[in-house]
């Protein structure tokens, strides 16, 4: 049996908890496996009898969650209190959201959980808390870092049944993007894409689509030089490597069905480039994935949405998708480890 999963309950103020709590209401229904939230248990309490969700919280230890998951939500305490109220961020939830998240890597890299699922944060507040880093993308590689060494580079990537869509660039201004577009930054994405999607996803020789990153993929460099600058020559070193590349595309015309149907995954070359069409085509199916991780990481596509926190209208289908997409990734992760460990 594989140890639960670790659920992170990401900004109080926001719909996590309660995605949380309706999560655990459709385990049987969704086929869930089982997972261990980490947190305040206050919270998914307070959240549960204000929307007048019968969920019995139980604190207990991952390692016993596994047993109790069937009667009750299991909720390793965090032990810091998160006392914002739904729609109302404020900073002081900063050390509850983030000692919940070091815990939730600490129980997976001890193989304690199966892999990591995080509930939405709020960037902001934590930027005013001074997280220095741009997500939990960032923040994950840097805490996989062997000392002395460089962080993992993580790759984003957004996963649906329809449409999976990886950013080179991630959280950046917009006006950098084009000095931060490297050859060796999109070999390396493509690389990792290629193997997670390999060993991960079981693609055995997945098909990758780089979108350009001007309009008409720069129309042979009269609409911007950095498609065939840059994206040309990393998608020939990724043939060269053995990979299935192709690119630059225009990305206007990446995305219909047809199109689709010629790749795996299509790499953009900044964040909304490809998000907005994996959201819009499927935002409640979507799943945030973190590939290039010694660990899974998987997260529901959307955000905190504060606008509706606390109010009931909360869908839970985005973080019910990242559960499952967790436990099939991890699963495929130590089959793939297991020859490794047999040779140590
Ligand atoms: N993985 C993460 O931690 C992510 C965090 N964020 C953060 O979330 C905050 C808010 O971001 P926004 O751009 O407003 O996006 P958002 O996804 O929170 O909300 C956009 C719209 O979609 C609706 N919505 C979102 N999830 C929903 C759900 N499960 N059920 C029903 N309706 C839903 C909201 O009510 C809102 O109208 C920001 O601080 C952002 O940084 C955003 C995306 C991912
Ligand atoms: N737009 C995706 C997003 O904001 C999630 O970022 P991260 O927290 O998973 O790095």
């Amino acid at each position: 049996m594989a140890p639960p999963l670790a659920l992170t309950l990401g900004e109080p103020a926001g719909i996590g908890p309660e995605i949380v709590l309706l999560a655990w209401r459709a385990r049987a229904a969704a086929g869930l496996p089982a997972f261990c939230a980490v947190g305040d248990p206050d919270l998914l309490c307070r959240r549960a009898a204000a929307l007048g969700l019968d969920v019995p919280v139980v604190a207990c230890t991952a390692s016993e969650a596994e047993e109790l998951f069937e009667h009750a939500l299991p909720v390793h305490p965090n032990g810091v209190a998160a006392t914002a109220a739904p729609g109302h961020p404020d900073e002081s939830s900063a050390p509850s959201v983030l000692q919940s998240l070091e815990q939730a890597v600490h129980l997976v890299r001890a193989g304690i959980a199966s892999a990591l699922v995080t509930a939405p944060l709020a960037k902001s507040v934590l930027y005013r808390a001074d997280f220095p880093f741009p997500g939990h993308t960032e923040y994950l590689a840097a805490q996989c870092a062997a000392p002395g060494t460089l962080a993992p580079r993580p790759v984003m990537m957004i996963w649906s049944p329809l449409l999976a869509v990886v950013p080179a660039t991630i959280h950046v201004p917009l006006a950098e993007v084009p000095r931060l577009v490297t050859v060796e930054l999109l070999v390396e994405t493509g690389r990792i894409v290629a193997r997670d999607m390999r060993d991960r996803f079981g693609i055995a020789k997945p098909r990758l689509a780089f979108a350009g990153l001007n309009p008409h993929a720069g129309e042979k460099g009269a609409l911007g030089a950095e498609d065939e600058a840059v994206v040309r020559p990393a998608v020939d070193a990724l043939r060269d490597a053995g990979i299935d590349a192709r690119g630059p595309l225009p990305a206007d015309t990446l995305f219909h069905p047809e199109a689709r149907a010629t790749y795996d995954v299509a790499i953009g070359m900044y964040h909304d480039q490809v998000l907005i069409p994996a959201k819009t085509l499927a935002f409640h199916d979507g799943v945030n994935v973190t590939l290039g991780l010694p660990f899974v990481r998987t997260s529901p596509d959307h955000g905190t949405a504060f606008d509706i926190a606390g109010t009931g209208k909360a869908d839970p289908s985005s973080l019910i998708a990242a559960l499952k997409l967790a436990r099939r990734l991890s699963t495929a992760d130590a089959a793939a480890r297991a020859p490794e460990r047999a040779g140590a």
